[in-house]
């Protein structure tokens, strides 16, 4: 085979030479310090969540912020006090200095780190990086963070106003197959949104479309969850409503138990995102400096314990469910993350 591009002095292969200085940055300074030498943990999942609350600061019709800038990195201050940003001081606080350390703008640093964290997670798709964000110039304004209580038409407005089709906005949620709540229930944090919070499978399009019945933590329901269908598992309302009203539900449901499709849209929509708002003829396709995640052996899913295809609320009858087997023994409760 012939290989294209250059060496770095570290030895890896990449396609531009601009892209040589990323690859310490990866090692030495997100997988090491970052990640915890490599995980799917709590700081990948916050990475990937911090991406989207800098990149939809953006509307296509003006007005808003810089988009996928690092505003929300560079101006955390600011932006971290928005309500929809509760809790994301806690990943902001922790790559603050590590992107200081880096070198990189911010809004590199915070999309790239996205990317390799996305990328711990087995299942996921390689996710692309494009080098060469300016330093952001002012911090997104408020209320452009879609909130776990908004209604349907509200949260595809806001998407679209992003410049979001409803395809690409469920597309971007198969993120909270890697996901969990810290702050939604107080006292409680690490709340899982599906019984699988280390793998980028398509358990979480399944699980949030089963019959509810359970409130995580103290139980009592707070006004941005629902009852879900395991013990110890949180379903946001806006999940909820999503995988159920007809301008969504076909595309939620289409994703249960097609891994490939999932990764194919996650990965097209995320490029999107983690480029919005930028001139994307001034960067640099360093998309190789993304370590390539872990295939899933077994990428067939199946309904948790007790659970049979009746609990499942289809809300696509024109969409034929795939058939599912159940996992064996008795009901499940998921721990903390
Ligand atoms: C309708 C749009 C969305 C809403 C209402 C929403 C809401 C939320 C909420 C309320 C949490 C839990 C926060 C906490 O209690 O700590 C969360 C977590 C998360 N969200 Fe979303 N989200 C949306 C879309 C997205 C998108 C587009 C992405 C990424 C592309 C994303 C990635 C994540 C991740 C990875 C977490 C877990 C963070 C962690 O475990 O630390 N979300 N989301
Ligand atoms: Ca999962």
């Amino acid at each position: 085979a012939i290989t294209r591009g250059v060496q770095c002095p570290t030895g890896q292969v990449t396609s531009n030479a601009a892209c040589c200085a990323l690859f310490p940055i990866v090692d030495n300074i997100l997988q090491a310090q970052l990640f915890d030498g490599g995980e799917c943990g709590e700081e990948a999942h916050s990475a990937l969540r911090l991406s989207f609350h800098d990149a939809i600061g953006f509307s296509v019709n003006g007005g808003k912020g810089g988009g996928a800038d690092g505003s929300i990195l560079a101006f955390n201050q600011t932006e971290t006090a928005f309500h929809a940003n509760q809790g994301i001081d806690d990943i902001t606080d922790e790559q603050f200095p590590l992107f200081q350390q880096s070198g990189l703008s911010a809004g590199d640093f915070l999309h790239l780190a996205a990317a390799v964290g996305t990328a711990n997670c087995p299942g996921a798709p390689r996710l692309k990086f494009f080098l060469g964000r300016p330093a952001p110039v002012a911090p997104a304004p408020d209320l452009t963070v879609p909130e776990p209580t908004d209604n349907v038409t509200n949260i595809l407005a806001r998407f679209a106003d992003a410049g979001f089709t409803p395809e690409e906005a469920i597309a971007l949620l198969s993120s909270h197959t890697v996901a969990a709540s810290d702050v939604i229930d107080p006292g409680f944090t690490g709340i899982p949104f599906d019984s699988t919070p280390f793998t980028f499978d398509t358990q979480v399009f399944l699980e949030v479309l089963l019959k509810g019945s359970f409130f995580p933590g103290d139980g009592v329901p707070q006004p941005a969850e629902v009852a879900s269908p395991i013990q110890g598992e949180m379903r946001l309302q806006s999940d909820f409503v999503l995988a159920r009203d007809p301008r969504t539900a076909c595309l939620w449901q289409e994703m249960i138990n097609n891994q490939q499709l999932m990764q194919t849209r996650f990965k097209s929509a995320m490029a999107k995102m983690q480029v919005l708002g930028q001139d994307t003829s001034k960067l640099i396709d360093c998309s190789d400096v993304v370590p390539v995640p872990k295939v899933l052996a077994d990428p067939i899913i199946k309904l948790p314990p007790t659970f049979t295809t009746s609990d499942i609320e289809v809300s696509c009858p024109q969409l034929r469910l795939p058939a599912l087997a159940t996992q064996a023994g008795p009901a499940i409760t998921v721990a903390p993350v």
